[in-house]
């Protein structure tokens, strides 16, 4: 997908909502265990009640590792059913050296050898170019590279400072775009860091920032949207279990459907007052 169809549908949902589909087996409502395949089966009902609202869709592989075979499996399932229109990132913090990083690319970007087809891949950072041009040797698919994450640790690294005083996430977001533009990469951006937002615009202006950490990890989606939002608006912000989990009853789906509406209300109000 260009970033020019990610912005024609959020213009047409008046969304920027991404729904995480971190399907974990023990935590998805009972009923559901009788069916053949529970992870698909979960999956698609919170599809069927999310999609008019949300414009991307972000299967965490590890949910579906842990499953094995059978987890691979309710994945190849559910990227099937999510809606065409819908952009799709395979959230599996992959990177490694050059050849190894060729064939995590085809895993989630070469539906010919793998089955998959996604159209993004969270990449981290740390092994360095050869470790990320890899993924970007395929057309329209993009690399979303690990900047400044939502989580505590994050500072245990990101935030050292290197000789010219410059934080290391400030070095990443600046040398990867020596190795592509803004049409194959995003950067995530964790919600709880919101106040860095700003500067984080005048180093990536132009770039899609994936945001994780709204519900849950409780960030605002008002800072972000104020801070983060830019003239194609340049955000998808990931809500996981504050969606999915929302309801964990037989009613799980319609619940969802409501939360992820009360996220699209929110988001169309704020792509009114901020996008430039
Ligand atoms: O790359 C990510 O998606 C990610 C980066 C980050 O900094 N923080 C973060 O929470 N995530 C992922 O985003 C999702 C957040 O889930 P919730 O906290 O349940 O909304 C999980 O799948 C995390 O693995």
């Amino acid at each position: 997908m260009t970033k020019a169809q990610l912005f024609d549908q959020i213009k047409q949902k008046k969304s920027y909502l991404c729904v995480g589909l971190d399907t974990d087996i023990q935590k998805i409502p009972q009923h559901l265990l009788v069916e053949k395949d529970p992870i698909f089966e979960f999956n698609r009902q919170i599809i069927d009640a999310t999609h008019q609202f949300a414009v991307a869709y972000k299967p965490n592989i590890a949910f579906y590792e842990a499953m094995g075979a059978k987890g691979w499996e309710s994945l190849q399932k559910t990227m099937e059913y999510i809606p065409k229109e819908c952009f799709t990132i395979a959230d599996a913090k992959r990177g490694d050296i050059g050849n190894t990083s060729g064939l995590y690319a085809r895993a989630f970007f070469d539906k010919n050898s793998s089955g998959l087809d996604f159209d993004s891949v969270t990449v981290a950072p740390y092994m360095g170019a050869d470790s990320v041009t890899p993924f970007l040797d395929f057309p329209n698919k993009w690399v979303i590279l690990l900047a400044l994450t939502s989580n505590g640790g994050s500072k245990d690294f990101q935030n050292l400072r290197l000789e010219d005083n410059k934080q290391l996430f400030e070095e990443v977001i600046r040398k990867s775009q020596e190795w592509a533009t803004d049409e194959q990469l995003m950067y995530v951006v964790g919600a709880t860091k919101a106040d860095m937002l700003t500067h984080i615009r005048t180093l990536a202006p132009e770039h899609f920032l994936l945001v994780p950490g709204v519900g849950a990890q409780g960030g605002s989606l008002e800072e972000v949207s104020k801070y983060g939002m830019n003239s194609h608006c340049g955000l998808l912000v990931n809500s996981s279990r504050g969606i999915i989990y929302a309801s964990t009853d037989k009613d799980f789906a319609k619940v969802a459907g409501e939360e992820a509406q009360k996220v699209q209300v929110e988001m169309e109000k704020y792509l009114n007052l901020y996008l430039s």
